[in-house]
């Protein structure tokens, strides 16, 4: 792992029971890089997300984020990395911005302020509304909100975009480009849109049946596949070549 990577994997590999899931991943994502995680449903990403946050611990295989073991170091990285993985869970009778300020106080940093985070995600009016009472996307966006607050390094999103209406997609989409790109926050997120993966990511990684079948460029994939993400995808799912 040089410098210059945020997130290395190697050889991982994650059992349920007698159920192998993840079977030899590697990844590697580039620091200030958006990395588009890409995969049919049960292929593994959810998981490998879980591995990556210390919310699963893997049968064998390393991780290292910001040249830190997840597995040793976890403490010290969770300031540092943010997460929004399947649906967040808050504490219901409490208001959006209570439950930023009791995250905030826990991960034990200042953060980019709470009324300025639900600015960002596009909820700054809830005022003492009940998180019980939120929409599904009122949810999504308070998820992101979460993750965002403290000002991570990395960025581990699964389906970041799910739930939100067409504008709060598009406020997602320019929220990471500036974070990449102004900030250089590292974000790994995945979609099964192929679209929103194509408006922003630099690199693209396919897993199928727990291995990544290859890691590319955007812009070779879309130089190889007449700019289609779509046509790339289908043809590596359907037996086709890797780049
Ligand atoms: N806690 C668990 N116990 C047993 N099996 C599990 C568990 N979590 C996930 N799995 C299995 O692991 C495999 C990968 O699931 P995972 O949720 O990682 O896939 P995914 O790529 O995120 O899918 P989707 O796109 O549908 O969200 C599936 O076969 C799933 O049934």
């Amino acid at each position: 792992m040089n410098s210059q990577t945020a997130i290395q994997v190697n050889h991982l590999v994650k059992s349920f029971g007698a159920n192998q899931v993840i079977k030899g991943c590697d990844m590697c994502v580039k620091q200030g890089s958006i990395y588009g995680f890409l995969g049919a449903n049960g292929a593994g990403k959810t998981t490998v997300f879980k591995l990556l946050t210390g919310l699963l611990t893997p049968d064998s295989g390393s991780i290292s984020i910001l040249g830190y073991n997840i597995l040793k170091d976890r403490d010290k990285l969770l300031s540092k990395i943010g997460s929004l993985i399947e649906a967040p869970t808050f504490y219901e009778h409490l208001s959006a911005k209570r439950n930023l300020e009791i995250h905030l106080a826990y991960m034990g940093v200042s953060g980019i302020g709470v009324e300025k985070v639900l600015q960002l995600v596009g909820l700054p009016e809830t005022g003492e509304k009940e998180v019980s009472k939120f929409s599904l996307g009122m949810r999504q966006r308070l998820g992101l909100a979460r993750a965002l607050l403290h000002q991570p390094q990395v960025l581990i999103l699964d389906e970041p975009v799910n739930g939100l209406d067409p504008m709060g997609i598009r406020k997602m989409r320019e929220l990471f480009l500036s974070l990449s790109g102004e900030s250089g926050v590292t974000i790994l997120f995945s979609s099964h849109i192929l679209s929103e993966i194509e408006h922003v990511a630099d690199k693209v990684g396919v897993i199928a049946d727990g291995r990544i079948l290859c890691e590319s460029d955007l812009s070779q994939i879309k130089s190889e596949y007449n700019g289609s993400l779509e046509d790339y995808f289908f043809n590596l799912m359907s037996g086709g070549k890797e780049l």
